[in-house]
């Protein structure tokens, strides 16, 4: 694209140098994979400064370069106030407005965003459109899977692959929406035709200054529904029983749909039946009513089965297309999975890290648990500390062996990292071991018949960061190598 027409996107820039007769190959925000002709975009990062790369860029055949002020090089540089912001929207224009030409609906809350995206992408296959899938474990194209970096990748991850998916004829996609993407408008530019409120806990209280500034930063996707190009309805779907409805609800001029168990609402589960292999409840929306029999577990299930269908609703899906699709899924990897390797006991792996879905996830087990509960956890390093004595003070609450562990420490020393979870245990037995194999072993070890063996908080995810390193790990290979020599 010429850089004169991609720049039509932005109206407010002060330009170093001619931009007449330069082509742009593609846009780049990191130096290290620049090409010829490529136009490089210097964002001002956490660890670094990209406008330090510009000379790394200019050398390698950069064509031009977008910053926050004049740089000492002799490509073009387009100056403008905020390159994040004139990324997402550069981004838009090169790769044609990709979001505009399919259906798509934004999931955010603090948990079950990523459980609730791939109940929506099986209820759209089930009504048998093509699907995009962006999220935690990975992005999706129909059923071929690409490997992501963060939950919400940035402006220019996201276009490009919106375009392969306009590419691939993807009629219907879902992706999960971060606290830190709104925050850092890495979805600017995105044309939700729903946006899906989940609920809010804490969390993340390391990048958010407090909870009102996490709530702000959620609520962005409702405030900022229907403010891009397509003339559709957009539809805000609202966990009516989550304590911030009201603000999400206030943040968008939109239509509103709610869902919830324990108020009146729009879309409700009625006659709920929690069991210890699956869930039974009512369907109850406006366009009648259905029996739903899922194989998920437990009251939080309830919920993303909830938004996921409310979300289909207003997507125009049939309550019968629903029903199969709700009745068919197996659940979503690492999300209350379980280990079956001929064990007397149950071991359950799920990516509970956070306080909330810690309690979720624990009082549901109790409520099924004929014996012994077992839980090891640990929690990430550089992430909110506020949480580690929480997610210990619940876990002595529910369980009867705790067994304190690393979870990704990452930079940060994994014995300091425990010792702030300590500090929220009062006079209960727990156990710490620092090595997570170990505290497997040791709980899998302990375990007797029927007893219960929770391991918490890295669900779906095949490596451990410690100290920096990642190495490979996961929480269901390593139960199965301890199941296998303990019989
Ligand atoms: C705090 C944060 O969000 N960091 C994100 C940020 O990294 P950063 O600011 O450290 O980037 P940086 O390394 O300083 O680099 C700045 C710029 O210089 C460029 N650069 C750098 C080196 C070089 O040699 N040349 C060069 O050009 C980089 O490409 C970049 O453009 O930009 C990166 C690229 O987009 C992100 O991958 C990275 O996410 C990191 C991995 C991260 O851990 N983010 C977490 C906090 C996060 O975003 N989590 C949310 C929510 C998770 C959830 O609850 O589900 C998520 O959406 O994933
Ligand atoms: N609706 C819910 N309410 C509370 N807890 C939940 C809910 N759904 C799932 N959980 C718990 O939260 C964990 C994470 O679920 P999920 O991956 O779906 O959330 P997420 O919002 O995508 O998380 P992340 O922010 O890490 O991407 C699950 O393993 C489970 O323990
Ligand atoms: N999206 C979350 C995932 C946390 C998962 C946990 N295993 C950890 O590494 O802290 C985060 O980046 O904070
Ligand atoms: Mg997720």
């Amino acid at each position: 694209m010429k850089l004169t027409t991609l720049m039509e996107t932005l109206h407010i820039y002060q330009l170093t140098n001619s931009m007449e007769d330069i082509t742009i190959n593609k846009l780049e925000m990191d130096s290290r994979n620049i090409e010829r002709g490529d136009l490089f975009i210097c964002i001002p990062g956490y660890t670094v400064d990209g406008h330090d790369f510009a000379h790394m860029a200019e050398e390698k055949g950069a064509a031009a370069i977008i910053a926050e002020r004049p740089l000492p090089v002799s490509i073009p540089v387009i100056v403008v106030n905020d390159s994040q912001r004139a990324m997402a929207k550069l981004a838009n224009h090169f790769y044609h407005y990709p979001t505009q030409h399919m259906h798509l609906v934004g999931v955010t809350g603090t948990n079950g965003k990523t459980t609730t995206s791939y109940l929506l992408e099986t209820i759209f296959q089930q009504d048998k459109k093509k699907t995009g899938l962006i999220g935690t474990i990975q992005m999706k194209i129909n059923n071929e899977a690409f490997e992501v970096n963060n939950t919400t990748p940035d402006s220019l991850f996201l276009q490009k692959h919106f375009a392969q998916m306009v590419d691939s004829q993807v009629e219907n996609a879902v992706m999960e929406v971060s606290s830190h993407a709104l925050d850092l408008g890495r979805v600017h530019g995105c044309d939700y035709d729903v946006a899906v409120f989940t609920n809010i806990s804490q969390d993340h209280l390391d990048f958010h200054k407090d909870m009102d500034d996490y709530v702000r930063a959620k609520s962005l996707l409702f405030s900022q529904l229907g403010n891009t190009y397509k003339q559709t309805p957009k539809y805000a779907v609202v966990n009516r029983d989550d304590a911030y409805y009201q603000t999400f609800i206030k943040s968008t001029a939109q239509e509103v749909i709610t869902y919830g168990i324990e108020h009146e609402c729009d879309i409700r589960a009625e006659q709920l039946q929690l069991g210890a292999k699956g869930t039974t409840f009512t369907l109850s929306t406006p366009v009648g009513s259905v029996e739903i029999n899922s194989p998920l577990i437990g009251k939080f299930s309830v919920y993303n089965i909830l938004a996921a269908a409310s979300a289909a609703i207003v997507s125009n899906v049939s309550l019968d297309t629903i029903k199969k699709a709700m009745e068919q899924t197996s659940g979503v990897s690492g999300r209350f999975e379980p280990v079956l390797a001929g064990q007397d006991f149950g071991v359950i792996v799920d990516y509970a890290h956070t306080p909330d879905s810690l309690e979720n996830v624990l009082q549901t087990i109790k409520q099924f648990a004929n014996n012994k509960i077992h839980v090891v956890v640990g929690c990430g390093g550089d992430r909110d500390t506020t949480k580690r004595p929480l997610m210990a003070k619940v876990a002595v609450q529910y369980a009867d062996n705790v067994i304190l562990t690393s979870d990704n420490p990452r930079s940060e020393d994994p014995v300091s990292i425990l010792q702030d979870m300590e500090a929220g245990i009062e006079g209960q037995a727990y156990q710490v071991v620092v090595n997570r194999r170990d505290a497997i072993e040791l709980a899998i070890t302990q375990a007797s018949e029927d007893d219960v063996v929770l391991i918490a908080g890295k669900g779906h995810e095949t490596y451990q960061e410690v100290h920096g390193e990642r190495s490979h790990f996961d929480d269901r290979e390593v139960a199965r190598e301890c199941i296998a020599s303990k019989m």
